[in-house]
């Protein structure tokens, strides 16, 4: 089973939410929250923290990642696990090969033609929107 993680970023109003623009396949050209492979052996929360600070410069001294939820593919034999964080204060970020952008609520995260993961990140903000998060 391959293992992936993806990691969604509020800032600190929990206005907007990050994402990046993927520059390579899976799924380039479209929208989608940071996140990569987790390596065989690697501690799960180690993975989400270091792939955020490796494609954005977000470290844990900016936020708190909590396990949101995770997705399980059994056919195609791969696991997702989704992060999710407040930005505490405002970061600088650097990315690194794919473009970062905040996008608001207003979006269609459904769009397929804009957004990742075939509708799974529409369902993901529904989640999200009706979850409390504290700062
Ligand atoms: N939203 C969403 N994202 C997905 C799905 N499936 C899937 O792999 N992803 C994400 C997880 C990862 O963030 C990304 C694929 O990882 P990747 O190919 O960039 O991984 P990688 O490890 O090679 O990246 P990197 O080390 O080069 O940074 O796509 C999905 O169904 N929905």
């Amino acid at each position: 089973m391959k293992s992936y993680n993806c990691i969604i970023v509020l800032n600190k109003e929990k206005d907007r939410i990050l994402f990046c623009k993927r520059m390579k396949d899976p799924y380039e050209g479209l929208y989608n929250f940071v996140g990569g492979k987790i390596e065989e052996g690697e501690d799960s929360l180690a993975a989400a923290y270091r792939e955020l600070y490796e494609e954005t410069g977000i470290t844990d001294k900016d936020i708190i990642l909590y396990p949101f939820m995770d997705y399980i593919w059994h056919f195609q034999q791969i696991r997702m696990e989704v992060y999710v964080g407040v930005l505490k204060n405002e970061v600088e970020l650097q990315r690194e090969k794919h473009p970062l952008c905040w996008l608001d609520f207003s979006q269609d995260f459904f769009d397929m033609k804009l957004f990742a993961g075939e509708g799974n990140i529409g369902h993901m903000i529904e989640i999200l929107k009706m979850t409390k998060l504290s700062d």
